[in-house]
């Protein structure tokens, strides 16, 4: 039986994986950890990682930048490996998961569906074709209301996915409010759209001459990124020190 600790268990996607871990054959929600304490769950739910007393073999986490400092060092401490799901981290901080995962294995994935790895590898492949045909590329993403970082986890993760396949060539230019001036072709312009209840839209736009190519996932429900995330939870649990991603869970 995998034992889970759900970092963030009060949160939106906490609440989503708990329930889908427990419906889980081989896995239990063993404990909580939450700032928030006032909702009630069928399991124990503490302040911090460090004050969990319940033994646990993996931790999934659904959080805030802000909580992550605290729990990569609370992980490496307690040798417990870690899917790591938050977004909006810091050059520092993803310096910081680098290191902890010398002492214990660490997933970062800032999207654990299906489809959006999927299209991070036909990107690579579409970049390769449709860049040195000379066509610019874009990316909008669009999220709920209550999303506090911007741009996406995703945007990032695609834009470097194509940045990967194309040498590193391109940087990113989120504002063009305060330029007056025309693209280069070697930047990748990332956008971002906050309203409702959006759950999360990421369109790729590869614009030539006369002709435009358009890449777009939907996600309908957060099930999809929970999903992800107890496969990575089973995955992980019980693995060596090491820096893994969704390419390692899912083999296309
Ligand atoms: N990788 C992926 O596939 C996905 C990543 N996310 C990311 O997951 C994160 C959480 O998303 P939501 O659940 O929508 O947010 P949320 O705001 O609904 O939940 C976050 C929870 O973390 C708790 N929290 C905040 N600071 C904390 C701390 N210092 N210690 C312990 N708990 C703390 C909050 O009290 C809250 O209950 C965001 O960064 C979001 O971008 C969300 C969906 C999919
Ligand atoms: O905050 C969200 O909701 C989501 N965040 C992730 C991101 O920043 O890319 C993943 C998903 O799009 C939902």
């Amino acid at each position: 039986m995998i034992k889970v600790l759900m970092h963030g268990c009060n949160g939106k996607m906490g609440q989503v994986v708990s329930r889908m871990v427990d419906e889980t054959e081989g896995m239990e929600l063993a404990a909580g950890v939450d700032r928030f304490l006032g909702r009630e769950n069928p399991y124990p739910v503490f302040e911090s990682v460090e004050a969990c007393d319940v033994p646990v073999d993996v931790v999934i986490d659904f959080s805030n930048a802000a909580a992550v400092d605290d729990l990569l060092e609370a992980c490496a401490k307690k040798g417990l490996p870690v899917v790591l799901c938050t977004t909006g981290l810091s050059e520092e901080q993803i310096a910081k998961v680098k290191k902890t995962s010398e002492k214990v294995a660490v997933l970062r994935s800032a999207n654990m569906s299906l489809g959006v790895n999927l299209l991070m590898k036909l990107l690579k492949d579409a970049s390769k074709v449709l860049a040195p045909a000379g066509y610019d590329i874009e990316i909008v993403e669009k999220h709920h209301n209550q999303k506090v970082d911007a741009p996406s986890g995703t945007a990032l993760a695609l834009a470097d996915s194509i940045n990967e396949a194309m040498d590193n060539v391109y940087s990113y230019t989120y504002d063009r409010s305060q330029e007056r001036k025309k693209r280069s072709d070697k930047e990748i312009g990332i956008a971002a759209v906050r309203g409702g209840t959006i759950v999360g839209e990421h369109e790729v736009i590869y614009a030539g001459e006369d002709e435009v190519i358009e890449f777009k996932h939907t996600a309908y429900s957060k099930a999809i990124f929970a999903k992800g995330a107890v496969s990575a939870a089973a995955f992980l649990a019980g693995k060596e020190p090491g820096l893994y991603d969704m390419s390692d869970v899912i083999q296309f």
